[in-house]
Protein backbone atom coordinates (compact mmCIF):
# COMPACT_ATOMS: atom_id res chain seq x y z
CA UNK A 1 0.00 0.00 0.00
CA UNK A 2 1.09 3.58 -1.28
CA UNK A 3 2.15 5.91 1.48
CA UNK A 4 0.14 9.30 0.30
CA UNK A 5 2.35 12.25 1.02
CA UNK A 6 1.06 14.71 4.07
CA UNK A 7 0.75 17.82 1.05
CA UNK A 8 -0.91 15.63 -1.12
CA UNK A 9 -5.33 15.54 -0.57
CA UNK A 10 -6.30 12.68 -3.03
CA UNK A 11 -4.27 10.55 -5.44
CA UNK A 12 -5.48 10.55 -9.01
CA UNK A 13 -3.59 8.07 -10.88
CA UNK A 14 -1.73 5.21 -8.50
CA UNK A 15 1.65 3.27 -9.86
CA UNK A 16 -0.67 0.69 -11.10
CA UNK A 17 -2.46 3.36 -13.38
CA UNK A 18 0.61 4.69 -14.52
CA UNK A 19 2.14 1.73 -16.03
CA UNK A 20 -1.37 0.56 -17.64
CA UNK A 21 -1.66 4.00 -19.37
CA UNK A 22 1.92 4.24 -20.38
CA UNK A 23 2.01 0.95 -22.02
CA UNK A 24 -1.47 1.71 -23.87
CA UNK A 25 0.63 4.70 -25.22
CA UNK A 26 3.77 2.79 -25.67
CA UNK A 27 1.77 0.35 -27.98
CA UNK A 28 -0.19 3.35 -29.92
CA UNK A 29 3.03 4.86 -30.62
CA UNK A 30 4.74 2.00 -31.77
CA UNK A 31 1.85 0.57 -34.15
CA UNK A 32 1.87 4.81 -35.84
CA UNK A 33 5.90 4.46 -36.13
CA UNK A 34 6.41 1.27 -37.32
CA UNK A 35 9.30 1.64 -40.13
CA UNK A 36 10.34 4.98 -38.89
CA UNK A 37 12.75 6.26 -36.50
CA UNK A 38 11.21 8.84 -34.70
CA UNK A 39 12.59 11.55 -32.39
CA UNK A 40 11.08 11.93 -28.93
CA UNK A 41 11.50 15.37 -27.75
CA UNK A 42 11.15 15.62 -23.98
CA UNK A 43 10.45 18.95 -22.61
CA UNK A 44 12.58 19.45 -19.28
CA UNK A 45 11.76 19.12 -16.59
CA UNK A 46 8.57 17.70 -16.19
CA UNK A 47 8.35 15.24 -18.46
CA UNK A 48 11.12 13.16 -17.53
CA UNK A 49 9.69 10.84 -15.76
CA UNK A 50 7.31 10.21 -18.57
CA UNK A 51 9.77 10.07 -21.04
CA UNK A 52 12.05 7.23 -19.39
CA UNK A 53 8.58 5.05 -19.08
CA UNK A 54 7.36 5.50 -22.51
CA UNK A 55 10.62 5.07 -24.62
CA UNK A 56 11.02 1.97 -23.08
CA UNK A 57 7.49 1.14 -24.04
CA UNK A 58 7.62 1.78 -27.91
CA UNK A 59 8.89 -1.21 -30.15
CA UNK A 60 10.99 1.13 -32.84
CA UNK A 61 13.85 2.69 -33.62
CA UNK A 62 13.94 5.89 -31.83
CA UNK A 63 16.40 8.66 -30.76
CA UNK A 64 16.01 11.06 -27.68
CA UNK A 65 16.70 14.50 -26.83
CA UNK A 66 15.50 17.17 -24.67
CA UNK A 67 14.59 20.86 -24.55
CA UNK A 68 13.92 23.01 -21.64
CA UNK A 69 11.20 25.90 -21.63
CA UNK A 70 9.53 27.02 -18.54
CA UNK A 71 6.41 29.16 -18.15
CA UNK A 72 5.80 28.64 -14.28
CA UNK A 73 9.35 29.40 -12.36
CA UNK A 74 8.24 28.57 -8.87
CA UNK A 75 4.46 29.40 -8.45
CA UNK A 76 1.43 27.38 -9.73
CA UNK A 77 0.40 30.09 -11.99
CA UNK A 78 2.01 30.38 -15.97
CA UNK A 79 3.84 33.96 -16.27
CA UNK A 80 2.26 33.71 -19.81
CA UNK A 81 5.54 34.10 -21.35
CA UNK A 82 7.15 30.68 -22.74
CA UNK A 83 11.02 30.82 -22.32
CA UNK A 84 13.92 28.40 -24.38
CA UNK A 85 16.26 27.27 -21.21
CA UNK A 86 18.30 24.48 -23.11
CA UNK A 87 17.78 23.88 -26.86
CA UNK A 88 18.26 20.90 -28.94
CA UNK A 89 21.16 19.10 -29.52
CA UNK A 90 19.84 17.82 -32.55
CA UNK A 91 18.80 19.00 -36.22
CA UNK A 92 15.09 17.74 -36.76
CA UNK A 93 14.56 18.81 -40.00
CA UNK A 94 13.28 15.94 -41.97
CA UNK A 95 12.68 14.20 -38.95
CA UNK A 96 9.45 12.20 -37.44
CA UNK A 97 9.10 14.33 -34.29
CA UNK A 98 7.22 13.53 -31.29
CA UNK A 99 6.45 15.90 -27.92
CA UNK A 100 6.82 13.86 -24.72
CA UNK A 101 5.44 16.52 -22.16
CA UNK A 102 4.02 16.01 -18.90
CA UNK A 103 0.74 17.83 -18.85
CA UNK A 104 -1.48 20.39 -20.64
CA UNK A 105 -2.97 22.83 -18.59
CA UNK A 106 -3.20 26.35 -20.59
CA UNK A 107 -1.54 24.86 -23.19
CA UNK A 108 0.96 27.50 -23.24
CA UNK A 109 4.00 25.60 -23.49
CA UNK A 110 2.93 23.55 -26.25
CA UNK A 111 1.72 25.83 -28.50
CA UNK A 112 4.94 28.18 -28.09
CA UNK A 113 6.84 24.62 -28.93
CA UNK A 114 5.09 23.10 -31.70
CA UNK A 115 5.08 26.87 -33.59
CA UNK A 116 9.06 26.89 -32.95
CA UNK A 117 9.90 23.52 -33.79
CA UNK A 118 7.50 23.44 -36.59
CA UNK A 119 9.54 25.85 -38.10
CA UNK A 120 12.84 24.09 -38.04
CA UNK A 121 10.59 21.68 -41.04
CA UNK A 122 10.43 18.29 -39.07
CA UNK A 123 8.71 15.43 -41.66
CA UNK A 124 5.73 15.46 -38.77
CA UNK A 125 5.26 16.38 -35.55
CA UNK A 126 3.26 15.32 -32.86
CA UNK A 127 2.10 15.39 -28.97
CA UNK A 128 2.37 12.98 -26.44
CA UNK A 129 0.85 14.24 -23.36
CA UNK A 130 0.79 11.89 -20.31
CA UNK A 131 -1.93 14.52 -18.55
CA UNK A 132 -4.44 17.24 -20.33
CA UNK A 133 -6.53 19.43 -17.55
CA UNK A 134 -10.04 20.13 -18.06
CA UNK A 135 -10.16 23.60 -17.51
CA UNK A 136 -13.82 25.20 -18.06
CA UNK A 137 -14.71 27.30 -20.25
CA UNK A 138 -10.58 27.05 -21.87
CA UNK A 139 -10.17 25.77 -25.34
CA UNK A 140 -6.95 24.24 -26.04
CA UNK A 141 -4.50 25.75 -27.69
CA UNK A 142 -3.36 22.25 -29.61
CA UNK A 143 -4.36 18.57 -29.81
CA UNK A 144 -2.07 16.32 -28.35
CA UNK A 145 -2.07 12.96 -30.99
CA UNK A 146 -1.54 10.60 -27.69
CA UNK A 147 -3.23 11.59 -24.16
CA UNK A 148 -2.83 9.36 -21.17
CA UNK A 149 -5.40 10.86 -18.73
CA UNK A 150 -7.45 13.58 -18.06
CA UNK A 151 -7.43 15.37 -14.99
CA UNK A 152 -9.20 17.88 -13.11
CA UNK A 153 -8.74 21.49 -12.80
CA UNK A 154 -6.54 21.65 -9.69
CA UNK A 155 -3.26 21.79 -9.00
CA UNK A 156 -1.46 18.56 -10.01
CA UNK A 157 1.82 16.75 -8.23
CA UNK A 158 4.57 13.75 -8.99
CA UNK A 159 5.55 11.37 -11.74
CA UNK A 160 7.52 14.64 -12.57
CA UNK A 161 5.39 17.37 -11.97
CA UNK A 162 6.43 19.93 -9.03
CA UNK A 163 5.21 22.40 -7.06
CA UNK A 164 8.68 24.89 -6.64
CA UNK A 165 10.69 21.85 -7.41
CA UNK A 166 8.85 19.67 -4.67
CA UNK A 167 6.91 16.77 -5.62
CA UNK A 168 8.60 15.25 -8.58
CA UNK A 169 9.35 12.04 -6.97
CA UNK A 170 6.42 10.58 -5.86
CA UNK A 171 5.77 7.69 -7.84
CA UNK A 172 1.97 8.63 -8.49
CA UNK A 173 -0.25 11.30 -10.14
CA UNK A 174 -1.84 13.45 -6.66
CA UNK A 175 -3.66 16.93 -6.10
CA UNK A 176 -1.34 19.19 -4.07
CA UNK A 177 -3.63 20.90 -1.11
CA UNK A 178 -4.42 24.35 -2.07
CA UNK A 179 -3.13 25.35 1.26
CA UNK A 180 0.21 24.07 0.08
CA UNK A 181 0.70 26.81 -2.58
CA UNK A 182 -1.16 29.40 -0.80
CA UNK A 183 -4.40 29.21 -3.07
O1 LIG B 1 0.11 24.09 -20.58
P1 LIG B 1 0.90 25.05 -19.69
O2 LIG B 1 0.01 25.95 -18.90
O3 LIG B 1 1.96 25.78 -20.44
O4 LIG B 1 1.62 24.16 -18.56
C1 LIG B 1 2.29 22.96 -18.79
C2 LIG B 1 3.77 23.06 -18.52
O5 LIG B 1 4.02 23.55 -17.18
C3 LIG B 1 4.94 22.69 -16.52
O6 LIG B 1 6.26 23.05 -16.80
P2 LIG B 1 7.04 24.24 -16.05
O7 LIG B 1 7.12 25.40 -16.97
O8 LIG B 1 6.42 24.45 -14.70
O9 LIG B 1 8.50 23.67 -15.85
P3 LIG B 1 9.00 22.21 -15.39
O10 LIG B 1 8.65 21.26 -16.48
O11 LIG B 1 10.48 22.35 -15.23
O12 LIG B 1 8.30 21.87 -14.08
C4 LIG B 1 4.64 21.35 -17.14
O13 LIG B 1 5.74 20.47 -17.00
C5 LIG B 1 4.39 21.69 -18.58
O14 LIG B 1 5.60 21.76 -19.30
N1 LIG C 1 3.10 20.60 -11.19
C1 LIG C 1 2.26 21.17 -12.05
N2 LIG C 1 2.73 21.91 -13.04
C2 LIG C 1 1.82 22.44 -13.88
N3 LIG C 1 2.01 23.22 -14.95
C3 LIG C 1 0.81 23.51 -15.45
N4 LIG C 1 -0.17 22.94 -14.73
C4 LIG C 1 0.45 22.26 -13.74
C5 LIG C 1 -0.03 21.46 -12.67
O1 LIG C 1 -1.22 21.23 -12.44
N5 LIG C 1 0.93 20.95 -11.85
MG1 LIG D 1 7.31 21.28 -18.05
Amino acid sequence: MEQIHPDVSKVILSEEDIKGIVARMGAEITKDYAGKNPLLIAVLRGAVVFMGDVMRAIDCPLGIDFMAVSSYGDGAVSSGVVRIVKDLDTKIEGRDVLIIEDILDSGLTLKYLMKNLRSRRPASLEIAAFLVKDVPGQETAVTPRYVGAHVPDEFIVGYGLDFAERYRNLPYIGILKPEVYGK
